[in-house]
């Protein structure tokens, strides 16, 4: 299968140049750092992921990668070259999915993806990529015609059809069907596999959490919190699970976290609104490894080590408070937990 070819310009691993590289990055827009000292890595034949709430500065440090941006501080480097004075070296070995799809708009599909192909050396066999993403429905329909979902495919294939050793993919499956969206993580499987670096902005928790071999939490304009995902999702230490609990509104936190397996000889902490990140809680009590909140009137969450006598000791506080719960349920911490402890939950 074309596919299984070797990416053009895939340097040696055994040089272990990264896929990327970014140290100090620093981009202002009318004076206002957008980016603001962000540094990371990403590797070659891994899937890095950068997640980050709206307007962190996801896109912009991207386009500093691709090129398409000049920093204003910091280093950054694709396979070990500048993406703006070394840009003619990279467009080969670079493949880019913009958030907007910045495809021409007057042509057919099937014919845009052809010309793509034409322009690099080896290119992937289109009729195989066509069928894989699904492109064939609607080959003969020009760009401004098709779905967003279709335009997204579209550019995905046009960013891979190259061979390229380093992937950037803006919000990849955003806006895809469920079909569209497994195709897609197939060929980001297969990419990696093949020793490409992909790297991937994404506001799809399950999408990081499945495909992201690293995990970057970007905010404000520089990285938060790095890992792997397991990594990441063991960094609060005991912080296994969650319960939740709908009750009537305004339960005696204090009493409640206190009534925890390790809750009880540790110090009482009230957590400010916007603090641990809880955000919006209406109130929110820790004590020992547990945090407890009110993330909404009646809605409480108990985030620590969930085990059997945790979650009795929850339902003996409430039968001691003649409270029945309207619904109990255990759950683990997810990524997307992980991103909302880190950045809060208010919107941006
Ligand atoms: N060309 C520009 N001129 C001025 N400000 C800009 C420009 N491009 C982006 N910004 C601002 O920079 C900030 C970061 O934008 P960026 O697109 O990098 O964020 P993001 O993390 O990708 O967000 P999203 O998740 O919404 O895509 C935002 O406040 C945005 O308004």
């Amino acid at each position: 299968m074309p596919s299984s070819l070797a990416p053009a310009g895939v340097p040696d691993a055994s040089t272990g140049v990264p896929a990327v590289e970014i140290r100090g990055l620093v981009k202002r827009y009318d004076g206002r750092a957008v980016v603001d000292g962000l540094s990371l890595v990403a590797r070659q034949g891994a899937v890095t992921a950068v997640l980050g709430p709206n307007g962190a500065g996801k896109t912009t440090t991207v386009e500093c990668c691709e090129g398409l941006r000049t920093p204003d501080a910091g280093t950054v480097r694709v396979l070990g070259l500048d993406p703006v004075a070394d840009a003619r070296d990279l467009r080969p070995r670079v493949g880019v999915m913009l958030q907007d799809g910045g495809l021409p708009t007057g042509v057919r599909a099937g014919e845009m993806l052809r010309h793509v192909a034409a322009m690099y050396a080896r290119p992937r066999d289109v009729r195989e990529l066509g069928e894989r993403l699904g492109l064939d429905a609607f080959a003969r329909t020009t760009v401004r015609r098709l779905s967003g979902g279709q335009r997204q495919r579209l550019a995905l294939a046009a960013a891979v059809v190259g061979r390229p050793a380093v992937v950037f993919l803006d919000e990849p499956s955003a806006g895809m069907d469920p079909q569209s969206r497994r195709a897609v993580w197939d060929l980001v499987r297969e990419l990696r596999a093949d020793g490409v670096g992909v790297v991937l902005t994404t506001h799809l928790m399950d999408e990081a959490q499945d495909l992201a071999d690293q995990v970057h939490v970007v905010d404000h304009g520089h990285v938060i919190a790095s890992g792997t995902v397991r990594e990441l999702l063991a960094d609060r230490p005991g912080a296994s699970g969650t319960v939740r609990v709908e009750a009537s509104p305004g339960l005696d936190l204090p009493a409640l976290v206190r009534a925890l397996p390790q809750a009880r000889e540790a110090a009482l902490v009230t957590l400010p609104d916007a603090g641990g990140g809880l955000g919006t809680a209406s109130a929110a009590e820790a004590a020992g490894p547990w945090v407890v909140a009110e993330v909404e009137p009646g809605v409480y969450t108990l985030t620590g080590p969930v085990d059997p006598q945790a979650l009795a000791a929850v339902t003996e506080w409430l039968a001691g408070q003649g409270v029945l719960a309207r619904s109990l349920s255990t759950g683990q911490r997810t990524l997307e937990d992980v991103f909302l402890d880190l950045t809060g939950r208010h919107l941006r």
